[in-house]
């Protein structure tokens, strides 16, 4: 395995949630340890990522928001990861395409709150990534609605699994996709940048 990429051998499930992560905060470590267990999983790979292609202003230095997400999740099963910055990949799609190379046999589950799937039709090739993982998504509070109704939804209502199949998503064939209930979390990163330290 190349230095800098975690071990994973295959048959393992591997959770990949990326996001800005600035900053890492209390929602993620929520939302990481709900998917573990919901979604039955071996590991959860965060992909601090250089940059998100839709947004406008680029994020605080990969290493500071690495360092930082480091200090709150702190689960053997969790790597924190900058394995994008690395791949030199920005899209998520071809993000996964090379983990897939790199790790034939590992079953990548992909990882986002309710929002992101809001946009998800907007995303690079969004339908390949759809073709070439299964997809849990995590409410979000005020997001649930717009992702039930959002056109990535409609689109790909098929292959949606009902909430009480969860544990079956990571053996799913993909398209496949999950939408799970959980005690929701306010906080966001957004917050955090305008409010400060608690969001609020
Ligand atoms: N409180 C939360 N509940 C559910 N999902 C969340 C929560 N916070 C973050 N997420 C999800 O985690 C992933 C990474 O989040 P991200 O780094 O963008 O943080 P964020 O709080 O959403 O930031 P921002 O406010 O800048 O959009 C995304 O898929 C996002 O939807
Ligand atoms: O590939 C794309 O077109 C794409 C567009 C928007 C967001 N993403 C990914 O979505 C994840 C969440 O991004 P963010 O900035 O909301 O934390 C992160 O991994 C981004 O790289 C990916």
């Amino acid at each position: 395995m190349r230095a800098g990429f975690p071990f994973a051998p295959p048959g393992m499930t591997v959770g990949l949630l990326g996001g800005s992560f600035d900053p890492a905060h209390e929602g993620h470590v929520h939302i990481t340890d709900e998917a573990l267990r919901r979604f039955g999983l071996d590991r959860i790979w965060w992909l601090v990522s250089p940059g998100n292609p839709l947004k406008p202003h680029g994020p605080a230095p990969l290493d500071e928001r690495i360092a930082r997400a480091r200090r709150i999740m702190r689960d053997p099963r969790v790597e924190i990861t900058g394995i994008e910055a690395r791949l030199g990949t920005r899209m998520t799609r071809d993000t996964i395409a090379a983990l897939q190379r790199l790790y034939p046999g590992v079953r990548f589950v992909w990882l986002m709150g309710a929002d992101n799937l809001v946009q998800f039709d907007r995303w690079d090739r969004w339908q390949d990534i759809a073709a070439r993982v299964p997809i849990g998504v995590i409410a979000r509070p005020g997001w649930r609605m717009p992702a039930r109704f959002s056109r990535a939804a409609r689109l790909l209502w098929r292959a949606r699994l009902p909430e009480s199949r969860a544990r079956e998503l990571a053996r799913a064939r993909p398209p496949a996709w999950v939408m799970i209930n959980l005690p929701l979390n306010k906080l966001s990163s957004t917050a955090i940048r305008v409010l400060g330290p608690k969001g609020r």
